[in-house]
Parts: structure tokens; sequence; C-alpha cells
């Protein structure tokens, strides 16, 4: 099939076609009855139930196309974002548009050096050399510990900042760790994962911590954060079909509602209604239903799944009876 003439009149939505965001992403669009069937190799499908062409592109390049209205909506990580703007500043007409933080991906860029070495903060890392895939995030942190940070301006004959600053800062595209090892780097500027911890009982809810397992077995640690990320949901400043991206938008809020969400019912004598609605206050307020005893009544509400089990607690300290929690398939909230 010629793909590129069945574009014509479909709204083009970018997702990343490999990587960490990848899986949770196609999750998200299966959650939205985003239908489509990709062929092997090809990096464009169209999808069966809506005039939308899904685009198939590497996360690091999907604000590029998007910021420059090649693309109407995009799924790509927070830092990926930053650093595309950190070398392309909007204009009226191009430039990204954040729609909705996803809340999977959770990563910081990190300024890491060798664990055993002589260099202690950030400042020591000024004149040396910095190895990074993300050059453009890496220069404005140096311009700023440089004391450039009011120099970065590249118009009216101004010398860019990167010509200014002491610190030189080299690109690669992956296994940045290896840098200071190799020789190439003193410092390297590069992503930490987080990954989910589980329940915390101090805390009462889920929490999550860092990863840097790549970090450590590279014996690197961070010195400090450049930018703290998340996976979110972009868009040109002139979409194609405005309509279509409110629903989509929509559609996946509904989704990623339902996965922070679930739905506690339980039993009350009418006396405690006060006490347990503060304990299980809904998104906007709880339901409450008449039983047949008028002594009692049933009460319904979203709760955040990371708190389910301190409120259950709760509730039947509180003498609330009968508690059942649901999982919620969807949602759509206004
Ligand atoms: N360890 C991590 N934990 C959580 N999120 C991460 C992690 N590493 C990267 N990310 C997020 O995923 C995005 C894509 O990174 P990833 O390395 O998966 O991309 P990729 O397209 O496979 O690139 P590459 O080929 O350079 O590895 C990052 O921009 C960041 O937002
Ligand atoms: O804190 P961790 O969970 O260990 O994750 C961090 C690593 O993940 C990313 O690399 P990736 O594995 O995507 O490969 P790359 O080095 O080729 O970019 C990042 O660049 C780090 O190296």
């Amino acid at each position: 099939m010629d793909l590129v003439n069945h574009l014509e009149g479909r709204l083009l939505f970018a997702v990343p076609k490999k990587g960490r965001l990848q899986q949770a992403t196609l999750d998200l669009l299966s959650g939205s009855d985003i239908q489509f069937r990709r062929e092997t190799r090809l990096d464009i499908a169209l999808v069966k139930n809506h005039p939308i062409a899904l685009v198939f592109l590497p996360a690091a390049d999907i604000p590029t196309f998007v910021g420059e209205g090649r693309v109407d909506l995009g799924i790509t990580g927070g830092d990926q974002v930053a650093e595309y703007e950190a070398h392309s500043p909007a204009t009226e007409d191009t430039g990204v548009e954040k729609v909705l933080d996803l809340g999977f991906g959770q990563c910081k860029l990190q300024v890491q050096v060798p664990e055993k070495g002589e260099i202690k903060g950030p400042e020591g890392l000024v004149g040396r050399n910095v190895v990074t895939s993300f050059v453009g995030l890496t220069e404005q942190y140096f311009a700023g510990l440089e004391g450039l940070g009011d120099k970065m301006v590249n118009g009216n004959g101004d010398v860019p900042v990167r010509n200014q600053l002491r610190t030189k800062i080299k690109y690669v595209g992956g296994s940045v760790e290896a840098a200071c090892a190799l020789g190439v780097a003193d410092g390297i500027v590069d992503l930490v994962g987080k990954i989910l911890e589980g329940w915390s009982v101090i805390r009462g809810m889920l929490t999550a911590v860092e990863s840097g397992e790549t970090m450590k077995a590279a014996g690197l640690k961070a010195i400090d954060t450049v930018v703290e990320s998340t996976a979110i949901l972009i868009k040109s400043k002139h979409p194609s079909n405005q309509k279509l991206v409110d629903m989509i938008a929509s559609r996946i809020n509904g989704v990623i509602t339902a996965q922070k969400y679930v739905l506690c019912q339980y039993n009350v004598d009418r006396n405690l209604l006060e006490t347990v609605t503060k304990i299980t206050p809904g998104k906007r307020a709880p339901t409450i239903t008449a039983l047949e005893d008028p002594r009692w009544a049933a009460i319904s509400s979203m709760v955040l799944k990371e708190k389910i089990a301190s409120v259950m607690d709760e509730l039947t300290a509180c003498g609330a009876t009968d508690i059942l929690v649901l999982n919620i398939a969807n949602s759509r909230a206004g």
C-alpha cells in the first residue's frame, strides 16, 4: 500500500518506535481504543477506527517533528522536550505545547562523576570534559555554573553560549556511562531511572526510588540534577484537527485516571457519615445511597490506588463495614 497517499486528512500522532516508553505508550493507545496494525519494518500505521496515522519515531526526535508542526501529536519524555527547547526556542508557529503528564517513564537527568575521584561537586567539572546525549540542557546547566546564564541569546551578533563555555561538552548517542572509564570524560550528564519500590508502611503509599543501576555499575555517583522527567503528551502549535486532539487527550486522560484510582464501596451508620466522607472525599464528592435500613447508608468513592490500604484501615477503625475495592476499567471526568 502507498502509505504516504493515505495520510491525507489524517491526524499524525508520533509514538516511540523503541525503548523505555514504547510499551506503556502502546498500552495507553490500546486502552484508548486506538486500533491499528503495524506492518513489519514500517514506521507508519493507519488507525482503523479514526482518521489518525501513527508515526513510529525515536523518542529523541519526536519534539522536533511536533515542534515544527510536521506531526500533530506525540508521546515522548519531558527530558526530550526540554532538550529540544534548549536548542530550538519556540516562535509564534514553532514549539510544542504540553497536553498531559502521563506519569510513566520517571527519570532524572543527573550530573555524574567517578565515585572514587577527586571531583565532589558540579563546580569541579567547570573547564573539564563532560559527555552527554543532552548537549543543549548540559550547555545551559554549565552556562549557569559559569555565570553565563544571562548571555544565552544567539541572535543580534551575540556569541553563542557554546563558544563561551569553558567546560567542553561532547555528544555521544548512548552508553554515556562508559565515557569516564574510557578517559573521554571527567564527568557525564545522563539519565537515572526510577522504579516503583512498593508499599511504604511509613508513608502509607506506593513509593518510587531511583534505580541508578547503570550509574552504580559504572562506578559513578550523582552530584546534581539537571531535570526531572516523565512521559508527556505534546501537540504542535496549530494541529490539523483540534477536535480529534481533544478526543484523544480526553481518552488518554481517562485511561490514566482509571489506572491511578480504585472504586471503594462500603456501608456505614449514618451518624458516621461526616467522619467517613472526610476519609473518602472522592474526586469531586462521594456517592451516598440510602439502604433499606434507614440508619445505614452505602458509600461509593474513588480513592488513589496508592492510598487504598491505609484508607481501608481508617474506615474499619471508624466502624465502616462491607468494604469493597473495585478496579476501574476506564473513566471520563469533567
Ligand atoms: N532508565 C530509565 N528509566 C525510566 N525512564 C527512562 C530511562 N531511560 C530513559 N527513560 C525515558 O525514556 C526516554 C527514551 O529513552 P530510551 O533510552 O528508551 O530511548 P531510545 O529511543 O531507545 O534511545 P537510545 O537508543 O538512545 O537508548 C528518555 O528520554 C526518558 O524520558
Ligand atoms: O538507572 P537505570 O535504571 O540503570 O537506567 C539508566 C540508564 O538508562 C538509559 O540508558 P539505556 O538503557 O536506555 O541505554 P543507552 O545507554 O544506550 O542510552 C540511561 O542513559 C542510563 O544509562
